[in-house]
């Protein structure tokens, strides 16, 4: 399996508070990363780091052999789901789609409609986005983190505000991508998602990340 995500030493600051140091995680193609920690941790913060949302004050992230923020501004190939992203509230979620799949013009409506209609929304649903509820919201973030068949996937959160049923849905989704052999980075507050879908897991502890290994587990989910 071969490397395809690399942080290296990053460390990051805001103002005074120092968030993390030293942090050091290698991701292999294909593999699914769990990343747990507390509110406010750093998680959100790790991985805009990997796409090139904010730069770290040391260290470097390495994505497919280039260098973020130096030989890149954003990695490629890569679909993202990072907090809220910013819609366009007077549009539905198909508008919001094909204005974003208007950019990078590898798919067509068609495709756009699948990934409603995979991620539980239906793409004949005139609803304006700023009329969505924060579950159809978070649909809509998973797919155009996945719409264009993006190689590498973060989700980060992507079952807050789903009910029950579309915990299912996008549990399968996601599976279904890890069949395709996507390499996907996720975050969860939740035990069963993160042992269900990932193969390493880390937790962002003390401003380090480290394994999340059987005793971390035991100690961090006794304490939820
Ligand atoms: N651009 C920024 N400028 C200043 N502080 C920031 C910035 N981005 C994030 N922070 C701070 O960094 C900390 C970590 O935020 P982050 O969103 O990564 O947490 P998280 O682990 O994802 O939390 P949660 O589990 O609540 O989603 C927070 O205290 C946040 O306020």
């Amino acid at each position: 399996m071969s490397q395809i995500i690399e942080v290296n030493g990053v460390s990051k600051r805001f103002k005074k508070r120092t968030l993390m140091k030293d942090v050091n995680i290698t991701v292999n193609e294909g593999s699914t990363i769990g990343l747990v920690g507390e509110n406010g941790s750093g998680k959100s913060v790790l991985y805009k780091m990997i796409v090139g949302l904010i730069e770290p004050d040391t260290g470097e992230v390495i994505v497919r052999g280039k260098r973020i923020g130096r030989d890149v501004d954003f990695p490629s190939n890569t679909g993202a789901l990072i907090n809220d992203p910013g819609y366009i509230a007077p549009y539905s979620g198909f508008k919001n789609l094909k204005y974003l799949a208007e950019i990078n013009q590898i798919i067509d409506d068609e495709k756009i409609r699948d990934t409603l209609k995979r991620v539980g929304l239906d793409p004949e649903d005139k609803t304006k986005v700023k009329d969505y509820s924060s579950g159809m919201k978070k649909k809509l973030g998973i797919a155009q983190a996945i719409m264009e068949n993006q190689d590498i996937i973060i989700l980060d959160e992507p079952f807050n505000a789903l009910d029950a049923k579309s915990v299912v849905n996008i549990r399968q989704v996601i599976k279904e991508l890890q069949t395709e052999g996507k390499t996907i980075l996720l975050t969860s507050h939740n035990h069963e998602d993160i042992e269900m879908l990932c193969n390493d897991v880390y937790i962002i502890l003390d401003q380090e990340v480290v394994e999340f290994d059987e005793k971390i587990k035991e100690m961090y989910f006794s304490h939820q």
